[in-house]
């Protein structure tokens, strides 16, 4: 979701602004939501109506509801304020999220200025405030002014500064899973690399706070705006002097100067040569420092410093720019933000972050029998399963996961969903349906447009995975049984979203381990097998390997990988352990 505020004095046009470019916005076919803030006296309830009632009687949300609109009102009582992230993250997924109001969040807006209302503009002392909408010509601003009036542009720059119109990578090709004609038994690798080499990024560019970037993909390299650290400083709270002037012995003597450094409040002066001065962790060097002693190392005698002799020079002392030095590649394109390198670029001096716009990841799943958990008793019905586990894994590696809904097995209303997902989302994943039985409808519907690409993928669980594309759009067709679901999931989708999201191409992290199990398996295909590490650092298996069996997904804390070839194992057999959070499950 791109996110655009419209902030500005009372009466400065705010609301009319917000009112056209919602229009204006809605009549291109972008989904628009809106958020306003005001101050607590604002009420939508009138005193007497039912809700007002409910809401008086104590309850902590009263939802009014009717075939053409859902209010909900929640009331805050004694808890804070939410944040206006917390507010967003309570919104159906839309294209544009325009925000009234909110002036000191971080991200970006436009003023609206009228020059009747008389006030100074807020542009100069507010960083977010990317453009100014106005009345009247303002001429020595710096930013970019718009006529309050027109729509158009200030509309296109609002697609421009959020990256909805430009930086676009093209759609993928229809084809772009086909296998060479005659193969049809493809073995894991030759699958993957297929994936690795034909997808590319399928996202826009957006730029955004350093603080909001955790999870999301560096679209660009990020340069150091300054030096880490930016000057010379002490490592240790102690005292200072000039190595080359230490007196000779095996106790040093120096004397003291007046004053003290420390961290935000330097000592402008000079140290004379021989002397030294009080220093604390993070100031920076005052001239004529270049060595520090600890405090716990030093006697004071009056103004006397006495410390043993040994020190060494630059003792205790950070070099400007030691850790990274200004104009020097802080990190690169297609890095997925952690909260260090958060740490890092804020070190540095960069406020915002040029990233990838969150790849919408749709989740569809398909079958007459499944019913939502929890509402029925009938032993004919399954609990959908899936959809929960592969949305939490979609916000898990930092995407945007797309409720899809379920679809029953009927081939009109798959398709209809299809055309819906392929507008939502930028890759759809289905389950259910991916073999070849009477009501696997999935994979017949795919196969009647032209684009599968079915894939008898050379493994064990996760045979019936398809691949193919829906108006060129993506399509995970996962099996079923949650075990194979999660499994091709994890080793072809994740892999495969990273690299539509502008991401790296990914490989599971490895550990080689004694087996706590024996096992004989067949040539011909990879098998991925629940499993964990027990108390004397061997792997063990889950006790079967049926696909529906979901309790060894929660039992297991990764996978073992056997290879395509014949393997015999006995207890202590080297195997390949595949942790959970190598694949990045938290
Ligand atoms: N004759 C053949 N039969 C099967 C083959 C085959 O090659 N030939 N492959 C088997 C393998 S391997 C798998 S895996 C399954 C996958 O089949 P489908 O993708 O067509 O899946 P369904 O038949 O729709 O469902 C399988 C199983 O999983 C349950 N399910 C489905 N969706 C969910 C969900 N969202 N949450 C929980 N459980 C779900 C479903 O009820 C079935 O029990 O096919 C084998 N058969
Ligand atoms: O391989 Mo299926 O995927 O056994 O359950």
């Amino acid at each position: 979701m791109k996110i655009f505020g419209v902030t500005g004095w009372k009466n400065s046009g705010k609301t009319g602004l917000m009112e056209r470019l919602v229009a204006h916005f809605a009549a291109k076919g972008l989904r628009v939501s809106t958020l306003k803030h005001t101050h607590h006296g604002v009420d939508l309830e009138r005193p007497g109506t039912d809700t007002h009632r409910h809401r008086e009687a104590g309850a902590q949300e009263v939802v009014l509801a009717s075939s053409s609109r859902v209010s909900i009102l929640h009331e805050l009582r004694d808890t804070d304020e939410p944040r206006l992230t917390d507010l967003i993250a309570r919104l159906t997924p839309c294209d544009l999220v325009l925000v009234e109001g909110f002036k000191s969040a971080p991200h970006p807006k436009i003023e609206a200025h009228r020059a009747t209302t008389g006030e100074a503009l807020l542009a100069p002392k507010n960083q977010t405030i990317r453009a100014v909408a106005s009345d009247t010509p303002l001429p020595t601003l710096d930013l970019p002014v718009f006529d309050l009036d027109d729509t158009g542009a200030i509309a296109a720059f609002i697609e421009d500064a959020t990256g909805m119109t430009s930086r676009h990578a093209p759609k993928l090709a229809n084809d772009c899973f086909a296998l060479p004609p005659g193969i049809n038994w493809t073995p894991v690798d030759e699958a993957l690399a297929t994936l690795r080499d034909r997808l590319h990024p399928v996202t826009a560019i957006e730029r955004i706070p350093v603080a909001a970037a955790r999870k999301r993909i560096l679209a660009t390299d990020h340069i150091a705006v300054r030096a880490n650290p930016p000057g010379a400083n002490a490592a240790v709270d102690g005292y200072g002097f000039a190595y080359a002037g230490l007196p000779a012995g095996d106790m040093i003597h120096m004397p003291l100067v007046h004053g003290r450094a420390a961290a935000g409040a330097p000592f402008k002066g000079t140290v004379p040569m021989g002397h030294a001065i009080r220093i604390l962790t993070g100031a920076l060097l005052p001239d004529g420092i270049d060595t520090v002693v600890m405090q716990e190392d030093v006697r004071i005698d009056g103004t006397t410093l006495r410390f043993p002799a040994g020190v060494k020079p630059g003792a205790n002392a950070r070099a400007a720019g030691e850790d990274v030095a200004a104009g020097k590649l802080a990190l690169p394109a297609g890095h997925k933000m952690r909260a260090p390198d958060v740490a890092l670029l804020s070190a540095l001096g960069l406020s915002d972050a040029e990233v990838h716009t969150h790849l919408r990841v749709g989740v569809l799943s398909t079958g007459d029998e499944l019913t939502e958990p929890g509402t029925t008793l009938d032993v004919g019905r399954t609990y959908d399963a899936n959809r929960p586990m592969l949305m939490s894994l979609a916000e898990n590696w930092g995407y945007l996961p797309v409720d899809l809904g379920h679809v029953a097995d009927d081939r009109d209303k798959l398709r209809q969903a299809f055309d819906d997902a392929a507008t939502k989302a930028d890759v759809i994943l289905t389950s259910g349906g991916a073999s070849a039985g009477d009501e696997d409808h999935v994979s017949a519907l795919l196969e009647q447009t032209g684009s599968l690409h079915h894939w008898r993928i050379a493994i064990k669980p996760g045979r019936p995975l398809a691949l193919a594309q829906w108006n060129g759009t993506p399509v995970f067709g996962l099996p079923g049984n949650p075990v194979a679901a999660l499994v091709t999931t994890l080793i072809f989708a994740r892999p495969a979203f990273s690299k539509l999201a502008g991401g790296p191409w990914l490989t599971p992290q490895v550990f080689t381990l004694p087996a706590a199990f024996s096992k004989s398996k067949k040539a011909g295909r990879r098998e991925y097998l629940r499993a964990r590490i027990n108390d004397t650092d061997q792997v063990e298996v889950f006790k079967s390997e049926g696909s529906g069996r979901i309790s060894g997904l929660s039992w297991a804390t990764g996978l073992v990988e056997l290879p395509d070839e014949a393997l015999e194992i006995a207890p202590g057999t080297p195997v390949r352990f595949l942790p959970y959070t190598g694949f990045g499950l938290t």
